[in-house]
């Protein structure tokens, strides 16, 4: 600690910062924590659930103080947004991608060497570190003691235990062994770390685990309602029962809203937001069409195959707080606004008012369910996840990452390649177990299952600060947090004999019973 520069003096007003320039009334609860001990100079560790407020965390230590915090980011879209955002308040803040266009590149460059930079945050890719001529500009900033901090966003990447494993971020280990005396403080951040992946993220990056400083949220979101939905796939060959229950659902959604604020009020409500994942671009294609033939539904298709400016303006239309272009046709205003995606559409994607998150088909990852589901409800108001669930589909995504992972053991190369791609393909497997493991149980809360396979209690035993609403929540377990879940899951609400009422109807399982005997 006392290697690193430009301790403050006196305590900072960190509210006063928080007003002037990101116009926040308050801390969310363990921002101020996290803020203060990266204002203070450690290396911190953040797994956050998602909407937390994660990067208020590194960029509100960057606008306080003089010099350069350089943050890193896997996807242009992530960047971009938080690079808009900050523009928008006025912060000086850049970002060398693969769009930028070079004169641009060469005045940012000029401004981060020049001695006293005006630029705060450089937000950069993980390539981008990996070049010689990058590391010798951060080597510069760094003799001229302009370089306060790095941020790594989404750090899980760094991990090939992890979901979106990306092996420049292994690479980010030069920054600890190449930027020292003193040693430039870093905030890893995450919203979805495993045991295993968290152990990575600290000892690849070389985190300095005397004076580490851990946070950490639920994993589950306590506003979240998740529910399983168990489906008899052998009479459903085309869909259409499974059509049929999505659309009761939502009938009973619309009625409850016209319940509570009367019918003529409804009408003049902006649309309910939702999310539907599926797993094939066609599916996206055609359940958007079965949807909007409801007068109730606008539903539009999002997918990698759609044009870069087509994507922008749906998910821009989807994103504006009147999310539906009002009918032209004479039909009623929609009462539901959906997107129906595949997984292209996830990560920086920050409409708070996102009230369901559906996934159509059981998700391939189990950190990808967590983030995915953590698009609802980022304005903290209810929300629902709920995840339709059969064993054909189980057993065809099963057999399929099964299949990939031993003809990885089968390829040729380098060893150590091989090596790696053995272990990212076995993650992959053993993450879609978790998924499975999380629809069969049908004797435990949802929320604690989700803490429970994230690792959240190893986290609070290795000592991971939390919010006050988690630590009051300390009970048995040996003092370990339970979560405040408060009927907002289908176990809780419906108790084990609800969900095994409605689980029997799923066809005959005897493969997976057997796989995961014992597991509840
Ligand atoms: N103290 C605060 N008060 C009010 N709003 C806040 C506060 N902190 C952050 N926010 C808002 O919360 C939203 C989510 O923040 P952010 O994008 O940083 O979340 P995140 O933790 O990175 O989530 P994800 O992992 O899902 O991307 C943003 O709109 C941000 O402006």
């Amino acid at each position: 600690m006392d290697q690193r520069r430009g301790l403050p003096q006196r305590k900072p007003d960190l509210e006063f910062y928080l007003h002037r320039f990101f116009r926040k009334k308050s801390f969310r609860p363990l921002q101020r924590e996290v803020v203060s001990a990266a204002v203070e100079g450690h290396d911190v560790f953040l797994q956050a659930s998602t909407s937390f407020g994660k990067s208020l965390c590194f960029q509100l230590p960057a606008v306080m103080d003089t010099g350069l915090t350089i943050v890193i980011c896997p996807l242009l879209a992530l960047m971009m947004d938080q690079v808009n955002s900050l523009q928008a308040i006025g912060v000086a803040v850049s970002t060398i991608n693969s769009n930028t266009p070079l004169a641009e590149r060469r005045l940012i460059l000029d401004d981060m060497l020049s001695g006293h930079p005006r630029t705060r945050l450089l937000y950069v890719t993980p390539e981008l570190c990996q070049t010689d001529s990058f590391r010798r500009n951060l080597q510069i900033v760094h003799q001229q003691e302009q370089l306060n901090r790095i941020a790594i966003d989404e750090a899980h990447c760094i991990s090939e235990w992890g979901h979106d494993f990306r092996p420049a971020y292994q690479e980010l280990g030069w920054l600890r062994k190449n930027l020292t005396n003193p040693v430039v403080p870093i905030t890893a951040l995450t919203a979805t770390a495993t045991p295993r992946v968290r152990s990575d993220i600290i000892s690849i990056l070389g985190l300095d685990t005397t004076t580490l400083r851990l946070f950490n949220t639920p994993s589950a979101r306590p506003n979240i309602h998740y529910e399983v939905r168990y489906l008899e796939e052998s009479s459903d060959e085309d869909g259409l029962a499974q059509l049929r229950n999505l659309l009761a659902w939502l009938k009973a959604i619309k009625t409850r809203r016209a319940t509570r604020v009367g019918v003529e009020a409804a009408a003049k409500l902006p649309p309910i937001s939702g999310i539907i994942y599926v797993g094939l671009r066609a599916m996206a294609e055609q359940l958007a069409h079965e949807l909007s033939r409801e007068s109730s539904i606008s539903a539009v298709a999002y997918h990698a195959g759609l044009a870069p400016q087509e994507r922008t303006r749906i998910q821009a239309m989807w994103t504006s707080s009147q999310p539906c272009e009002q009918s032209t046709d004479g039909r009623p205003s929609p009462v539901f606004s959906i997107i129906v995606a595949t997984n292209a559409f996830g990560m920086g994607i920050d409409n708070p008012h996102v009230r369901f998150v559906v996934h159509w088909t059981p998700p391939r990852s189990f950190e990808g369910f967590v983030q995915e589901s953590g698009r609802a409800g980022r304005d903290g108001r209810a929300a629902a996840s709920l995840l339709y669930y059969n064993t054909q589909e189980r057993d065809r995504i099963h057999d399929r990452l099964s299949r990939d992972a031993e003809n990885v053991k089968n390829r040729g190369g380098p060893r150590q390649h091989v090596d790696s791609l053995l272990r990212n393909q076995t993650a992959r497997l053993e993450s879609f177990q978790k998924v499975i493991r999380y629809c069969d149980s049908i004797s435990k809360c949802r929320h604690d299952m989700i803490k429970d396979l994230f690792g959240d209690f190893e986290l609070e035993e290795m000592g991971s600060q939390q919010p006050p609403s988690s630590q009051a929540m300390m009970e048995s377990r040996g003092g370990l947090a339970l979560s405040p879940c408060d009927f907002a899951c289908d176990f809780c609400k419906e108790g084990r004999g609800g969900l095994a009422k409605r689980k029997r109807k799923m066809a005959p399982d005897y493969r997976m019973e057997v796989m995961y005997e014992g597991y509840d």
